[in-house]
């Protein structure tokens, strides 16, 4: 199987998709969208790309493009530790780092530690954190540091100038497996956590109530949420969608049953999937 992750390689995004596919070609595309594009195109079978991370929330990325651009269903879930160091070239002499480059995640989340250490350093967003250490490793001359990952920085051969520079501890990112056909995830170390199905709902029109109507035809079906979320339709300020997890496999039942209750309602409802979600331990997290 061809697998097409967020690369180049070191991403986090690549540590999850070996902890999810034991073998397989393993493609690697410089952006999330194309990402998407290469499983649309049938250059690979499956993507593998991050939805969300603990400490700074969803990748809008990836939400919109899978919404507006790419409609691909969702066949697995994976949930990655994610470590967080503070990479420079060996070779390069300076003492003060000017600048320091990774994936606007990464930033995001060495908030704390930059202002405390590197007030005055300039960020430069790159598409990965394999990226910005590729870019460290290629830039010998200046004052740079990127945040990355352990095994980018042995891939891209930097030190670590600081480890574990997250500001949280538990820091995890999720991703997830897009795929048109159903696939068997060949898990190799993962433990399986749960099993999720992903609903996108449209409100009818803002009236006073829609919302909670809406979570009523799980609660009352006992159906457990685990997420919900809004991201703009992009047709006009104050218009949203809903993305709503919902825990447990689709069912002959309960899903199709709050299904037509929401169209009933004047919602529109789309099921972007239903699959298995497995978490990686660090122990096992490899590139
Ligand atoms: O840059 C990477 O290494 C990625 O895999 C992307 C990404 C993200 O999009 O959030 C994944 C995990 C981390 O949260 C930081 C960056």
């Amino acid at each position: 199987m061809r697998i097409g992750f967020l690369g180049p390689k070191g991403t986090f995004t690549e540590m999850a998709a070996r902890g999810l596919f034991e073998q397989g070609e393993f493609v690697s595309y410089r952006t999330i969208p194309s990402c998407m594009d290469a499983v649309s195109a049938e250059e690979v079978e499956v993507a593998v790309v991050p939805i969300e991370n603990a400490i700074e929330g969803s990748v809008n990325l990836t939400l919109d493009y899978l919404i507006h651009k790419q409609r691909l269903p969702i066949v697995g879930g994976i949930t990655v530790p994610i470590e967080q160091h503070f990479l420079v070239n060996q070779k390069n002499s300076s003492e003060k780092i000017e600048k320091v480059v990774s994936h606007p995640h990464a930033i995001a989340q060495c908030h704390e530690f930059l202002q405390k250490y590197y007030p005055d350093a300039e960020w430069e967003y790159m598409n990965s954190t394999g990226a910005a250490a590729s870019f460290v490793k290629d830039n010998p001359g200046l004052p740079i540091a990127a945040i990355a990952n352990e095994i980018a920085a042995s891939e891209y051969e930097l030190t670590t100038l600081h480890a574990n520079i997250h500001d949280f501890a538990n820091n995890r990112t999720s991703f997830v497996v897009l795929s048109k056909k159903p696939i068997m995830l060949s898990c190799n170390g993962p433990t399986h956590t749960e099993d999720k199905t992903t609903l996108m709902v449209t409100l009818p029109s803002d009236y006073s109530g829609a919302l909670h109507q809406v979570l009523s035809a799980f609660a009352w079906r006992k159906l457990n949420l685990t997420k919900i979320e809004s991201r703009p339709t992009k047709t006009g300020l104050g218009n949203y969608f809903f993305l709503i997890d919902v825990e447990g496999v689709m069912d002959d039942v309960l899903i199709p049953g709050v299904t037509s209750e929401l169209k009933a309602l004047g919602c529109g409802v789309e099921i972007l999937g239903s699959y298995p979600c497995y978490t990686l331990e660090k122990s096992k997290a490899k590139a």
